[in-house]
């Protein structure tokens, strides 16, 4: 690849700059331009029904700054500014703003647009870089700022001809400011606001866009800072920035030039825009939110603002989007998902020691920067099983989404499962393929079950598991039904643990139990999932007896037919092949 064909972008020569000991403590202003350079960045612009959609959901969120179009671009765009005017469907406290190259025709009918509105803002730009003076314009410097201000100048005419009582507000951008000679830009500007005169109740919004992003953020962050030293009249102006992200830095610039000294920001929900779009104004707030700073916009219904996008921008959100896509709160590692397990245990700890809410404690989770409920997800897909999950991220799906807390030696052991089943099949394995292996698994239930104690010799029920709490029973129980029964009464186990097994909002409340058979020096888990405390257990206890294989008949055959359910499980759990799973328990 030829890279001499690129050079470094220059330095802006500024030595004693501030901007990287500063800290943002509030939001700034927030312009949305999803209507105007998110759409004109679109195969299909939108029609007024979508920008009408768009416009609601901005509206919503709680956007007080929204660049509606650019109405001498088309009919539509025109035809949408009028009906939003026309139909009184823009709040009292949001202000909407029309964009419009230096032109006298354009402006014209630009202006004309916004007859009737009680408050607007007409965006005035043209390209100040030095590129765009020879190879566009075929302009001096003087003639690029002349533009700027003959621009000004016809509008302020027809506005004052077109606009009577309208609260007008006047913003000016020198486009390609990141390529444009920073004295230049900042004598353009000058040059506009002589003409505009911003004052008092007179502000003007002065708007520095990278157009197209081609240096690292700390260059345009030290443009910034020069500007905010230079600028005249500066408590009339509102520093406002317009970052693209064609370097990908788009966010790290708008917060860099925050630093700097901008005020306002102007951008896209989820970066739509020209090439590689507009700075993401989600990902803007929410970078905020993280930090204990008030973004002013609603994203408590993430989903919703990312379907609605989708749907007015006809492309699709990635995934992997900050915040907003499909799997940004999901871990598919297991070392991720262990401690995230992990995490989600210590705060319920700490919320039963303290008494306090959980979602209202400090948010400080491993490999999630932001609790997913804030925006309106749930814990649900935090974790999803693949080959690359281990123990931690399959206990966390067993007990946050049925409820099933399993003990440590019994995660350790069902990972194993779980792995030869994702080994064996490749991709990821849904969570109720998961449970339903668990039940095929350890949920045994014995086929005949006639009355009788076990036998002395059957093996000895070492321990069982109530709600991820341990129980041994004692080496010299063989009794496994009385050990079960004294076990519970002796520890006067009269708590109703409840779990919800299966989806939310399935009425059932069960209890499980995981008994531990110890035979041979082997290890057999059992688990029972009942109504009660104590069947539960006996089901565990059986279960567990059952896997062990202590009571097989000795001719499987002389048993009656499987049940249905019993055949399609038979052979499929890990015992060798063949073997019987019809064992008995004595009650
Ligand atoms: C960085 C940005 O996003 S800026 C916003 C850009 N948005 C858009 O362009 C979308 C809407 N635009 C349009 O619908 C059309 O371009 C229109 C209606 C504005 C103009 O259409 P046309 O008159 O056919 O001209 P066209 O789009 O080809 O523009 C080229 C002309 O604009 C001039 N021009 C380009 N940028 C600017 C500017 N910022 N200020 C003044 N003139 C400009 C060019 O020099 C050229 O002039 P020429 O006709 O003398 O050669
Ligand atoms: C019109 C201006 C603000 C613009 O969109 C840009 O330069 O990117
Ligand atoms: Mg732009």
């Amino acid at each position: 690849m030829n890279t001499s064909r690129y050079a470094a972008f220059p330095q802006v020569p500024l030595d004693d700059r501030t901007w990287p000991a500063a800290t943002v403590t509030a939001a700034p202003r927030w312009l949305s331009t999803d209507l105007r350079d998110g759409n004109q960045a679109l195969a299909a612009p939108m029609s007024p029904e979508r920008k009408l959609v768009m416009f609601d959901l901005l509206v919503a969120m709680g956007y007080k700054e929204i660049e509606v179009g650019f109405p001498a671009a088309s009919r539509d765009d025109h035809d949408f500014v009028r009906m939003i005017i026309e139909q009184d469907r823009i709040p009292d406290d949001v202000r909407v703003s029309v964009l419009v190259q230096a032109r006298d025709e354009l402006i014209e009918r630009t202006v004309e647009s916004l007859r009737g509105a009680p408050r607007a803002t007409v965006h005035l730009y043209n390209a100040t870089s030095p590129q765009f003076r020879r190879m566009v314009f075929g302009m001096t410097r003087d003639e690029c700022k002349d533009m700027a201000v003959h621009g000004t100048q016809v509008m302020m005419k027809y506005a004052e001809r077109l606009l009577g009582t309208c609260d007008l507000g006047f913003q000016y951008s020198p486009e390609h400011f990141a390529d444009t000679e920073p004295d230049f830009a900042l004598e353009v500007c000058e040059a506009v606001m002589d003409v505009w005169r911003p004052g008092p109740d007179r502000p003007i919004i002065l708007n520095f866009p990278t157009t197209v992003e081609r240096s690292t953020p700390n260059v345009f962050a030290d443009r910034i800072e020069w500007l905010n030293r230079n600028l005249s009249r500066r408590e009339h102006v509102c520093l406002s920035v317009h970052p693209h992200n064609d370097r990908g830095t788009g966010v790290a610039t708008a917060e860099l030039a925050l630093l700097a000294g901008a005020e306002r920001i102007e951008g896209c929900l989820f970066g739509n825009g020209e090439r590689a779009g507009n700075v993401c104004l989600v990902t803007l707030g929410l970078n905020l939110y993280t930090q204990g700073i008030d973004p002013g916009i609603d994203f408590s219904d993430l989903d919703h603002v990312r379907r609605t996008v989708e749907h007015c921008n006809g492309i699709p959100v990635h995934p992997r989007h900050p915040y907003g896509g499909d799997l940004v709160y999901t871990a598919f590692s297991g070392s991720h998902q262990d401690a995230i397990k992990k995490g989600f245990d210590a705060v319920e700890r700490e919320a039963a020691r303290t008494g306090a809410d959980p979602s209202r404690m400090p948010w400080r989770m491993p490999y999630l920067p932001l609790d997913p409920q804030d925006v309106g997800r749930t814990y649900e897909a935090i974790v999803r099983i693949s080959s690359q999950s281990g123990k931690g991220g399959l206990a966390y799906l067993m007990s946050a989404r049925y409820g099933l807390n399993l003990p440590r030696a019994l995660q350790i052991e069902f990972a194993r499962h779980v792995q030869a089943l994702a080994d064996a099949e490749g991709g990821e394995i849904a969570p109720d393929r998961i449970r339903d292996a668990f039940l095929r698994e350890y949920a045994v239930t014995p086929a005949v079950t006639p009355a009788g104690p076990l036998p002395e010799t059957a093996g000895t029920v070492t321990a069982l598991h109530i709600d991820g709490e341990g129980f041994g029973l004692g080496p010299r129980r063989t009794d496994t039904v009385r050990a079960v029964r004294s076990a519970l009464a002796e520890r006067g186990f009269r708590v109703r643990v409840v779990h919800h097994l299966g989806p939310a909002g399935r009425e059932r409340e069960e209890v499980a139990v995981y008994a531990q058979c110890g035979l041979d020096g082997r290890t057999f888990w059992g688990a029972g999932i009942e109504r009660d405390v104590v069947s539960a257990a006996l089901a565990a206890v059986d279960a567990a007896v059952a896997r062990a294989g202590l009571r097989r008949p000795a001719a499987p055959a002389a048993l009656p037919p499987l049940p249905e359910r019993e055949r399609r499980h038979a052979g499929r759990s890990g015992h060798p092949a063949g073997r019987p799973r019809r064992v008995i328990a004595g009650r």
